[in-house]
């Protein structure tokens, strides 16, 4: 496991880290999201020993990462580091040389990689010649040549067609699987929402969340319901204990007024309330649980 320990760094007078923690778990995705300048980037390069933090500790299994552990991390920056005029296959065998690789592990390792990444066809024209999203394909080949036991991709979907994106995300999964901790950096929740196991939150340098994206739905997503009825819903108006985020005739959005929401057992006693007031009136169409996306999470917790 990683664990990033109360990490901070500035710039100058600029505090872009402020205490930062949290862990990358094996076997997880971990999607790293934050506005532009959030401070993802630095975080990764101190994870990477590129970057040294003022303060704080990043440890791998529990011990201080060291030159020859980082050796065996993957690392996907976000100034793409691939050479334009150098046949796509031969860099990424490369690449696997200078992380310690024999020869033909090297290459057996770049020819399965571009398979999986369907790049197979390219292998030997230049960088240069292959589309953006191609090279994207390419630099995390890259990444991944040597079998890291870490993965930390700086923004590995931008600018990637959905194709590509489903893809790209089958490789990491399958070394997800494998039991190795990935962390991506990204500042599209729609593309974080579906990829991510686990989620990490920032906003101007500070964690305002973290944990299992399910977790962090309950937590910090305000719990809804909506009831769909047969005639005009606005009685749940003058119902004490809950408000009413819409109203469109028969159909209504409500969240409770104060506490925990619906969740827990005065959370559960006031929805049974809102459903019998509900059949007393008539019949019920619908009365489900609204389940917050992680965009309203987002806006939550920052
Ligand atoms: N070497 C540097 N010198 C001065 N300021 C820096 C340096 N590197 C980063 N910063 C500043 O630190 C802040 C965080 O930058 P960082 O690149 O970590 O953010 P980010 O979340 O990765 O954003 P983006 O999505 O735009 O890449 C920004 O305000 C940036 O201008």
């Amino acid at each position: 496991m990683l664990r990033i320990s109360t990490i901070s760094r500035s710039f100058g007078d600029h505090r872009v880290l402020d205490d930062v923690s949290f862990d990358v778990e094996p076997g997880r995705m971990t999607g790293f999201l934050g506005a532009n300048g959030a401070g993802k980037t630095t975080t990764m390069r101190i994870i990477l020993g590129v970057l040294a933090p003022d303060s704080g500790s990043v440890t791998w299994n529990g011990k201080p990462v060291t030159q020859s552990v980082r050796q065996r991390f993957g690392y996907m920056p976000e100034e793409r580091g691939l050479y334009p005029k150098m046949k796509v296959a031969e860099q990424i065998a490369w690449f696997g040389r200078l992380h310690g690789l024999s020869a033909a592990k090297a290459t057996s390792n770049t020819e399965k990689l571009l398979e999986q990444l369907e790049l197979a066809e390219r292998a030997d024209d230049k960088l240069e010649a292959l589309s953006l999203g191609n090279q994207q394909r390419a630099q995390v080949a890259a990444a991944l040549v040597h079998d890291p036991t870490l993965l930390i991709l700086d923004e590995p979907f931008s600018g990637l067609d959905p194709i590509a994106v489903e893809t790209v995300l089958r490789v990491l999964r399958e070394r997800a699987a494998d039991g190795v901790p990935v962390l991506f950096s990204s500042h599209q929740l729609a593309v974080v929402e579906r990829l991510c196991d686990d989620l990490v939150i920032i906003s101007g340098g500070r964690i305002t969340a973290s944990g299992g994206r399910e977790e962090l739905r309950e937590r910090y997503g305000t719990p809804r319901y909506e009831l769909v009825v047969d005639s005009d819903a606005g009685w749940l108006r003058d119902m004490p204990g809950i408000r009413v985020a819409t109203l469109d005739g028969p159909r209504a959005v409500v969240e409770p007024e104060f506490g925990n929401g619906f969740a827990g057992t005065d959370g559960e006693r006031l929805g049974q309330r809102i459903l019998r007031a509900a059949l007393e009136r008539g019949e019920v169409r619908a009365f489900t649980p609204v389940v917050p996306t992680l965009d309203e999470i987002f806006k939550e917790a920052i």
